[in-house]
């Protein structure tokens, strides 16, 4: 008997055991798989927006003036809530909208020709997967991923069998994305280190410089028969140094305000671009600034996607906290380690604050 198309390997059908969006349009009960237990369940609907979340625009960064409001905002911001907004960043509002279009489309392909791209199970995903990439899950995410590794350049050119051909320009708006949210990301490393006391290009060159990993998870949430009973993505903090988050114009990415013991949720704004901080920023700033816990809600009748960057350290980067903000007063919270020594920490610990296992 020839093999069923979706059949392509042991490792793809325990990657892909559904399609979510196969789910979400035969509607009602939410399947058990992915009932989330009762403490994890949403408190705060995707469209109740929290309007506190710093935006920041990023217009006269290259005046001496401007720099000087920019650090002092990106300062407050990170202090405070380690997640914020930026507006006039650069990124040109129809590059983004065809990353978009690209990345609807893909997801739109027929389940078995996504299932091309599948994802091997563990570590962060890399390919196509639905509802979860971790083989040991009990209780699946409602969305279905697509991820690739697009820097250093050297990596992207080894992964391009990854890659969808179809849409027909998907790689090419692709490359063109990852190397604009690229300099972005250095500009606000510069940023975040000034804001730090720290030279300009001092982030940048603790995380491996040009070397430096980033990865772009783009994320489909169908519509739910039940949101209130699980979420898109459960909760966790990025375990790299930023994340640059582009969402649509739904909602549904909510982040833990620790103080206030409160989700709130980011407001969707035409054009502009949520910043996370991870993990890295955390352990470097040596807890100055936190790696915000977030997750994403879904709803009954809107689908959602977002397209989420990941920038890195390199996998030899020594990390730990900068010496430049070690004193007496403020000794070092967490050991120094290489950086692809925390992988295994974050996907073996099924925890959230995977920084805790390297308290000192
Ligand atoms: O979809 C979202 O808004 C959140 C995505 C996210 O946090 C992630 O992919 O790490
Ligand atoms: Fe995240």
């Amino acid at each position: 008997m020839a093999p069923s198309p979706i059949d392509v390997s042991a490792d793809a059908k325990r990657v892909v055991p559904m399609s979510v969006m196969k789910l979400a349009d035969e509607a009602a009960p939410l399947p058990a798989k992915f009932l989330k237990k009762a403490s994890e369940r949403p408190t705060t609907a995707h469209n109740v927006f929290c309007k506190e979340i710093p935006v920041i625009s990023l217009e006269g960064i290259d005046s001496p003036s401007g720099r000087e409001r920019i650090v002092g905002e990106v300062r407050d911001a990170c202090a405070e809530w380690g997640i914020f907004q930026v507006i006039d960043h650069g990124v040109s509002e129809e590059l983004m909208r065809k990353m978009m279009e690209n990345t609807l489309s893909f997801f739109k392909l027929p389940l078995e020709e996504k299932i091309k791209y599948a994802a091997k199970p563990g570590g962060f995903p890399v390919g196509y997967a639905s509802g979860s990439h971790r083989a040991d899950d009990d209780i699946l995410d409602w969305r279905e991923l697509m991820s690739h590794r697009c820097l250093p350049k050297d990596v992207r050119e080894n992964d391009y069998s990854l890659w969808p051909d179809q849409p027909e320009e998907y790689r090419k708006i692709l490359v063109e994305y990852s190397d604009n949210i690229d300099r972005l990301v250095t500009l606000l490393l510069a940023v975040i280190s000034e804001s730090l006391g720290l030279p300009s290009d001092y982030i940048k060159n603790a995380v491996g410089g040009e070397s430096a990993e980033q990865k772009i998870l783009l994320n489909y949430y169908p519509q739910c028969p039940q949101p209130d009973l699980t979420l898109g993505l459960r909760k966790h903090t990025d375990y790299g140094t930023i994340t640059v988050l582009q969402q649509d114009e739904v909602g549904g990415l909510q982040a833990y305000k620790e103080d206030r013991d409160q989700w709130v949720t980011v407001e969707p704004i035409s054009g502009a671009l949520v910043i996370n901080l991870g993990d890295q920023i955390q352990i470097l700033s040596n807890a100055k600034y936190c790696s915000v816990e977030h997750q994403a809600v879904v709803n009954s009748n809107q689908t959602r996607l977002s397209l989420v960057t990941f920038a890195n350290p390199n996998a030899m980067a020594q990390m730990g906290p900068a010496p430049e903000l070690l004193s007496d007063s403020n000794p070092a919270k967490y050991r120094r380690y290489t950086f692809k020594d925390y992988l295994p920490i974050c996907f073996a610990q099924k925890t959230r604050k995977h920084y805790d296992a390297l308290v000192i």
